[in-house]
């Protein structure tokens, strides 16, 4: 499934933060949004899942238009992981696992066999098999985030957003959480912080400065010294990792 978000344009009172920004996610390609604290990053994705409305912009999951379809047609085929994963009300966590199960179905109709498997796999893939019964509310930052993601997997999407993924998680955590995203197979739109990772999974970039698009290619063509300068304002050199092999970075002032 291909995702194309056109000319979005997102103002909140009189502040334009994503200005006329374009964003192509291929057939089952890993895309990442780079770019500063506060340069728009979640703004753009909120506005192609629809939990803002873009002052101007359309938004394709192949043929069906995202910004003009309800909620629960779109909710079929993309699941977002969101940065804020707070709760009022306690559930455990195969109860939160199988919310996501909930576009599939009709109103009232009960869980089958076959979501209790679908949500035993997105509990496995994500390591949480042991935390079936404890109460989202008592788990960690990292373990919630690890929830919602059991969560979105659960709801079986043909493409997934992810505003910060690995936000509250381990390096070990982070990898993992990648590499399952990854192993999904499918179209990925990602905001990720970490120029090391976003090197390593993402196929294609997009680099945001000041709510427009500054710079966008495959990693070895976004994540150049200079144009990490620039969106950072930072020294930065870059290396071959010797451990990963991928590429790296050293930063200073
Ligand atoms: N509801 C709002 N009202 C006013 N300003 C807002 C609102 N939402 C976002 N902004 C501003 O828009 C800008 C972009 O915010 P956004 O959260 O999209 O950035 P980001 O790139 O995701 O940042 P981060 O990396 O810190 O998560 C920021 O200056 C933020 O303060």
């Amino acid at each position: 499934m291909e995702l194309l978000a056109k000319d979005m344009a997102v103002k909140i009172g009189k502040k334009e933060i994503v200005k006329n920004a374009s964003v192509h996610v291929k057939k089952r390609q890993f895309v990442g949004l780079i770019g500063p604290n506060g340069c728009g990053k979640s703004t753009l994705l909120k506005s192609i899942y629809k939990s803002l409305t873009p002052q101007q912009g359309t938004v394709f999951l192949d043929d069906l238009d995202v910004l003009k379809s309800s909620e629960k047609k779109v909710s079929q085929r993309l699941g977002v992981v969101g940065q804020f994963n707070e709760m009022h009300f306690d559930l455990t966590v195969h109860q939160m696992v199988m919310l996501g199960r909930t576009p599939h179905k009709g109103m009232l109709e009960s869980d089958t066999q076959k979501d209790y498997e679908i949500v035993e796999e997105a509990l496995a893939r994500t390591n949480l098999l042991h935390y079936k019964e404890r109460s989202y509310l008592s788990l960690s930052g990292g373990e919630k985030q690890r929830v919602i993601l059991a969560r979105t997997i659960a709801q079986q999407p043909q493409f997934m957003i992810l505003d910060e993924p690995t936000n509250h998680l381990d390096i070990r955590y982070q990898i993992e959480i990648l590499s399952c995203v990854k192993d999904l197979n499918i179209g990925v739109l990602a905001a990720l912080h970490d120029l090391e990772m976003a090197a390593h999974y993402c196929d294609y970039l997009y680099a945001i400065k000041d709510g427009e698009i500054h710079a966008h290619g495959v990693p070895e063509e976004v994540l150049t010294p200079e144009i990490i300068e620039d969106l950072y304002q930072i020294k930065c050199q870059t290396f071959t990792n010797p451990v990963t092999k991928g590429l790296s970075f050293a930063y200073g002032f």
